[in-house]
């Protein structure tokens, strides 16, 4: 199997876009008829519902899912098991899948979660894995053991998309800031697991969308390392504050949209022209409108889908 770096790659190469299809179900802002049993297993059936039939309406256009755990996780174990059903599900339409849960704990513990995590065989054959690097840079190591040896890619929180960030990314030490500390550790990761003649490694990075300055430092210092970048659309980030995450070629960049896809039916001018009846086609159309979007303001124009 090639490694995670050059399969996100070709798979980007192969759709045309960057765009990321987050899958954030949220029970209260389902479809109406999806919201029929509010007990425990009645949302779990209903997550898992929804974000089955998500899928098979954007499919077609996009590479990469990426589902949130959180929102499975509240249910308890039988929003996990449906997490576990919606990611093999994800993969069995030759969809890559990064699972957000930003894990992050001492390496022996890390170790737990990247064998649980990423690979093909591992119990959740997750391909891709975010994670909170701020206990330190041993807490890495199990999981780019992981990524190594299975194929698998992680990305690495460094400049996030939500209004607190910069409590403690931003503050300097030495001159520094700490998202640039961390991204010059990302770089190295990347580096380091890069195949000769790839431009990728299996290391990326979490950079938001809000921050489109702080997007266009930190790709110029990590050359080596893709880029997941939400913060597009419901928490304000738009095609040219992303347009700095991308390499000449229009690759190495991910730009995640959850909200404004998954929810699209119930906003305009989604919510007139399909309304509930219609949601998986109103997640296609804004799916499809955020593609050309991005065509047209950033260098992902240059993908051509094959
Ligand atoms: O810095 C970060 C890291 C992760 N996220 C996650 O991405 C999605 C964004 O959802 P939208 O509805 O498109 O705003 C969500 O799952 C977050 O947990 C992030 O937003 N920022």
């Amino acid at each position: 199997m090639a490694n995670f770096a050059e399969r996100l790659a070709t798979a980007v190469q192969q759709k045309g876009t960057p765009t990321l299809v987050g899958i954030d179900p949220r029970f209260e802002q389902l479809p109406p008829s999806l919201q029929t049993d509010s007990s425990l297993a009645g949302q779990a059936a209903a997550f898992e519902k929804f974000s089955c039939e998500l899928i098979d309406a954007i499919a077609d256009l996009v590479a990469v899912v990426k589902p949130q755990a959180a929102f499975f996780e509240q249910l308890g174990p039988l929003g996990m098991a449906a997490l576990a059903k919606v990611v093999t599900y994800a993969r069995q339409q030759g969809l890559l899948v990064i699972l957000d849960c930003k894990r992050g704990d001492i390496g022996s513990t890390a170790e737990a979660y990247a064998k649980a995590y990423l690979g093909a065989d591992s119990a959740w054959g997750g391909d891709c894995l975010t994670v909170n690097p701020y206990l330190g840079d041993d807490s890495l190591t199990p999981f780019v053991d992981q990524c190594v040896a299975t194929d698998s890619g992680i990305f690495v929180l460094v400049k996030t998309s939500n209004p607190g960030s910069g409590t403690l990314q931003d503050l300097s030490i030495d001159g520094q800031t700490i998202y640039r500390r961390m991204a010059a550790h990302v770089e190295s990761l990347a580096a380091a697991t890069k195949m000769p003649g790839q431009s990728y490694g299996a290391v990326g990075a979490v950079v938001g969308a809000t921050y489109p300055e702080q997007l266009s430092e930190l790709r110029e210092v990590m050359p080596s390392a893709w880029l997941l970048v939400p913060g597009f659309g419901s928490q304000g980030g738009g095609p040219k504050d992303v347009a700095a995450a991308f390499d000449a070629n229009g690759l190495g960049a991910l730009i995640n949209n959850s909200r404004g896809i998954n929810f699209a039916f119930a906003k305009e001018p989604y919510k007139s022209k399909y309304g509930e009846a219609k949601w998986q086609d109103a997640s296609a159309a804004a799916t499809r409108d955020m593609i050309a979007a991005l065509k047209a303001d950033t260098p992902a124009g240059r993908l051509a889908a094959s």
